[in-house]
């Protein structure tokens, strides 16, 4: 598996160095695809999303897991190999939202989430692009699997010029988080065991690249690798345990029921 990913990386990375894809746009639209298409970039994927109820409010919003001006080509590069793989269903893009009630499909709101308009989700909280946490997810259902694009932006930083580790922390708990929301619905961290293994420079691109390894009742454990986008350098891994919070029907059955 990890060899697996190693590999995406290795190839995303390469295709990230020699060939800029012609069809995109420095602001990331690729051209030629319709709106309707499912992996363009203003509707990426949403028809799976939209059949499912999930983000049904969620698309009144704001969508940070779009391309912007703060990206980096590296960045841009490994966003389009990405949206490519949506193409054919294999990848799914994941929106982004501020506030984190908007992630809820509304049939799963418990009361006083659906008054809750004042709260920003703590890795959406700058409105300045490209300072804080700049990442796009995608999901493969198949694979159980969630990987994130991330660029830590300059106030991130822990030691000078690196990612603080709490950065680094905060954006492979959420990529993790959202691979357990996919097969449990609702859940929060119960463990999160993180080995830092070589600091991430500030304004680089890294791939956060997690999967389910396991579930067991209300418990979901997972792992994390987080490395450069040419595969070559291990920036971090983790494992965690996530524990479903209620009985509900997880995303994966309800797409599957779709
Ligand atoms: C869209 C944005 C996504 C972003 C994702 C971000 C995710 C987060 O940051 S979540 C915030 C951080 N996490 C928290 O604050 C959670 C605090 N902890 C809790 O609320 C609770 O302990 C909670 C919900 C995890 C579990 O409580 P509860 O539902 O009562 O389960 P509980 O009965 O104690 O345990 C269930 C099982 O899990 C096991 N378990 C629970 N916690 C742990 C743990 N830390 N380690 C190992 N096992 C554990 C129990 O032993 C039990 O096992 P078994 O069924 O075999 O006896």
């Amino acid at each position: 598996m990890w060899r697996n990913c190693v590999r995406l990386a290795k190839g995303l990375g390469r295709s990230a160095v020699l060939r800029p894809d012609p069809k995109v746009s420095r602001c990331g639209v690729v051209r030629g695809l319709s709106p309707t298409a499912p992996c363009s970039p203003t509707a990426p994927c949403s028809l799976l999303w939209n059949s499912v109820t999930w983000l049904s409010q969620a698309r009144q919003s704001k969508d940070y897991a779009l391309p912007n001006s703060s990206w980096s080509q590296g960045m841009m590069d490994l966003y389009n190999r990405f949206l490519e793989m949506c193409k054919d269903g294999t990848w799914k893009r994941i929106p982004s939202y501020g506030n984190s009630v908007d992630h809820i499909p509304e049939s799963l709101k418990l009361a006083p989430e659906k008054e809750q308009k004042e709260t920003r989700l703590f890795s959406r909280n700058m409105d300045t692009e490209g300072l804080g946490f700049e990442y796009a997810m995608f999901l493969n259902p198949s694979e159980k699997r969630m990987v994130c694009l991330f660029q830590p932006g300059p106030y991130l930083e822990g030691h000078t010029g690196f990612a603080h580790g709490g950065s680094t922390a905060t954006i492979i708990d959420s990529t993790i988080g959202g691979c357990a929301i996919f097969v449990a619905g609702r859940v929060m961290t119960a463990n999160l065991s993180i080995n830092y293994r070589n600091p991430i420079p500030l304004g680089s691109v890294v791939l956060v690249d997690s999967k389910v390894d396991q579930v067991e009742g209300r418990k979901v454990f997972l792992s994390c690798q987080v490395r450069s986008i040419d595969g070559q350098t291990l920036h971090a891994e983790a494992t965690a345990l996530f524990i479903q919070l209620n009985s509900t029907k997880s995303l994966q059955q309800q797409m599957s029921s779709q």
